[in-house]
């Protein structure tokens, strides 16, 4: 698992790592990665313009002395200072390094920057946002969020110190004006703004610079290949069709038969040894012309997969019923309705999308989407049940506080269908046997891989990625473990 910790995990484990190393050890640390980061993104070092834009903080500090590393190996390093206060030893490095200062004069150019700090930034190979860190409050300064206008209107990249600033570290919501980074250099352990959408985005590719931290148990963890290798249910020698586990698929309506097909798709492409499907003559007659694998009407079942495509066919009396049996239910689309906030639902998956989410909290779907990880968590623990939010990094929450993040998804998936295919897979790994937050992070994660496979960079449909998923779960259980995963 990727881990992400919070800020105050992440200043305590610091605080007992500085009690133990000379002082400025960590910061040395920070910024020599850095540096190696940034010479890395760049492609060369000499003779390189490096505008850094620096707040009053160890962030700063951190940029500071990145900037002395590349100056010393030929970089042109020009420091603008946001601030009165910054971190003086740095800033003193740097110059004896060969940077200089820009802008110290007290007159202001039109986008309110000391003058010729514009040019700077629009001449620059790079702009390093060493503004605020993790002890940032979401936001910009006018002053800062001017410098960070100018080199998007330049095309100038920027990488972002630690975490792109003005987003909020600990929850990766964007209430305000933030940057947006073309990598963020990340020390110690990735925050929780790294993984969670829409802070997410923000920060580029991110890259991990250890500094030796011992970090406790993680606020929340990004499913890898390699965890999903290690939960994936492989069938063994004396494996047979009901043993692998069986589905009970109830999806698509005469409204929208489609749905059916596609989940059946989903879930006969996951570890599961046999689909029945439950739903109308028409539909099931749809789903047999597609696969005639599957075995149409009610029997024993290991788990069930209830709602995508039913509209106004959902039975809520049927799927309450369902909901009281022991088999895992997966709720998606019209069936998260037959969820009520009594009762257990400790085996029950939904999977939501903003807009679900949002009907089902009575909220704004605006709201949701803005804040991802806040109303993941708040349903689990309301409704006691295992919530897989779809969107561009997928959150899942379990009613025990774990929170996993699935981030491996291309834009291309925002497809019609691609839901359907989704909640059959999903339902596949419950009667396979995972539990729903298992079930839902390789989900998630070999979703998205079939998806990465059938875009190759391009559009997809969503029969596509079912089509896919034998190859992308192929793939992942040849790999080879990688060292630290
Ligand atoms: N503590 C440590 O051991 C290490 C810290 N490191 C760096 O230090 C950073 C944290 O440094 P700090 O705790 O000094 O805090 P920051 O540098 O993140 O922020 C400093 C100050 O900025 C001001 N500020 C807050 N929000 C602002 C906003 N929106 N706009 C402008 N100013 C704002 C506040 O006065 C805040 O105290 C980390 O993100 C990392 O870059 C690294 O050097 C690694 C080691
Ligand atoms: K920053």
């Amino acid at each position: 698992m990727r881990r992400a910790h919070t800020v105050d995990q992440v200043r305590t484990a610091e605080a007992d790592l500085m009690a133990r190393l000379p002082e400025g050890t960590l910061m040395q640390r920070a910024a020599t990665g850095l540096a190696v980061a940034i010479s890395n993104f760049l492609g060369h070092t000499y003779g390189a313009r490096v505008v850094l834009l620096i707040g009053s903080g160890d962030n700063g500090g951190d940029a500071l002395y990145a900037g002395e590393k590349l100056a010393r190996r030929g970089a042109q390093v020009t420091a603008v200072l946001l601030s009165e206060h910054y971190h003086q030893a740095a800033l003193a490095a740097l110059l004896a390094a060969g940077g200089r200062v820009a802008g110290s004069g007290a007159a202001t150019d039109a986008a309110g920057l000391a003058s010729g700090v514009a040019g700077e930034i629009a001449r620059a190979d790079v702009v390093v946002d060493g503004i605020v860190g993790i002890g940032g409050r979401p936001g910009l300064r006018a002053e800062a969020a001017a410098a960070v206008r100018v080199a998007g209107e330049h095309r100038v990249p920027i990488v972002a110190v630690d975490v792109p600033s003005g987003v909020d570290v600990d929850s990766g919501e964007t209430p305000e004006e933030h940057v947006s980074a073309a990598l963020t250099v990340t020390f110690g352990t990735h925050k929780i703004c790294h993984l969670v959408d829409p802070a997410a985005t923000a920060c580029g590719p991110v890259h991990l610079v250890d500094i030796g931290l011992d970090l406790p148990h993680a606020a929340i963890e990004s499913i890898q290949s390699a965890d999903v290798r290690a939960l994936y249910p492989v069938p063994r020698g004396e494996s047979d069709k009901y043993s692998r586990g069986v589905l009970g698929l109830m999806a698509g309506s005469a409204q929208y038969p489609g749905a059916a097909v596609i989940a059946t798709s989903g879930a006969l492409a996951g570890p599961i040894g046999m689909v029945r499907y439950v739903g109308p003559d028409s539909v099931a007659e749809a789903v047999r012309a597609a696969h005639p694998e599957i075995v149409a009407g009610e029997g024993r079942v290991q788990a069930w997969a209830v709602g995508s495509g039913l509209g106004d066919d959902l039975d809520l009396a049927k799927v309450r019923e369902l909901l009281d049996e022991e088999e895992p239910v997966l709720l998606d689309a019209d069936g998260i309705k037959a969820l009520d906030d009594s009762g257990d639902h400790d085996s029950v998956l939904i999977t939501p999308h903003a807009g679900e989410l949002a009907r089902l909290l009575e909220v704004d779907r605006a709201v949701v989407e803005a804040q991802r990880l806040k109303h993941a968590r708040l349903t689990a623990e309301r409704f006691d049940v295992t919530v897989l939010l779809k969107g561009s990094t997928t959150v899942i929450a379990a009613p025990s506080g774990e929170v996993r993040v699935n981030t491996n998804a291309t834009a291309w998936l925002a497809t019609a269908g691609a839901g359907d295919v989704l909640a059959g897979l999903c339902g596949s790994l419950l009667a396979a046997g995972l539990n729903p937050l298992d079930a839902a992070s390789v989900g998630a994660y070999l979703h998205a891989a079939a998806a990465n496979l059938a875009s190759a960079g391009g559009p997809l449909t969503a029969m596509q990625v079912a089509a896919k998923l034998p190859d992308a779960t192929r793939g992942l259980l040849a790999e080879p473990d990688p060292a630290g995963e």
